[in-house]
């Protein structure tokens, strides 16, 4: 309608950037291994896709574990979080290691932001024990371990989704 505010992304809610860079990446995904390495052994890894790949490439390399699974979820179009849609669930093989209901079985994913993710994932596999890298104040009830609490009003910007590119200086206004 005419003179109506554009609807803002979920990016531009949360107003504070948090860039991440490969090398911090991995060194949290490390720092989550520790952890997850006290709690295991675990029978496989389950990375919720897409943002759940690269964590979980990490951690079942630390851990040894050779048995990786998908699940693989769609919501956020860009920035912005619609419907949930499961395009692939957990396969038979991977169920059946974790006795119907997860047990011995790790999910990982990159972040948890509402929870709406985690939370379905949770509900498919409720004995699993669930990893992220970076988790936000509603989610981080649905999260057994994480590294790395960033305010709900922070967008985490992964080295998988960013580039280098000019910056201009403070005194030219920039943020
Ligand atoms: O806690 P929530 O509010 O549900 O948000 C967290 C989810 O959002 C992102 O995935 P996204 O849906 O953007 O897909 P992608 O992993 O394919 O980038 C992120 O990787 C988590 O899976
Ligand atoms: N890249 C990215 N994706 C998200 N999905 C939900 N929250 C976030 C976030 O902070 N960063
Ligand atoms: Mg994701």
């Amino acid at each position: 309608m005419a003179g109506e505010a554009p609807e803002l992304s979920a990016q531009e809610r949360a107003g504070k950037a948090f860039p991440v860079s490969w090398d911090q990446f991995h060194r949290d995904c490390r720092a989550l291994t520790w952890r997850l390495n006290e709690v295991g052994p675990f029978h496989a890894v389950i990375a919720i896709t897409r943002g759940g790949l690269v964590p979980a490439a990490i951690v079942a390399r630390e851990l040894g574990v050779r048995i990786i699974d998908t699940v693989c979820i769609a919501s956020y179009d860009h920035n912005k979080q619609g419907e949930l849609q499961v395009l692939k669930g957990i396969s038979e093989a991977t169920m059946a290691l974790g006795g119907g209901t997860g047990k011995g079985l790790l999910i990982v994913d990159d972040l948890v932001d509402t929870g709406k993710t985690g939370r379905m994932v949770r509900e498919m596999l409720p004995d699993a024990h669930f990893a992220t890298v970076y988790a936000k104040p509603m989610g981080r009830p649905l999260v057994d371990t994480f590294i790395t609490e960033v305010s709900q009003d922070t967008w985490i910007f992964f080295p998988w989704d960013t580039a280098l590119s000019y910056h201009p200086p403070l005194r030219d206004g920039a943020a």
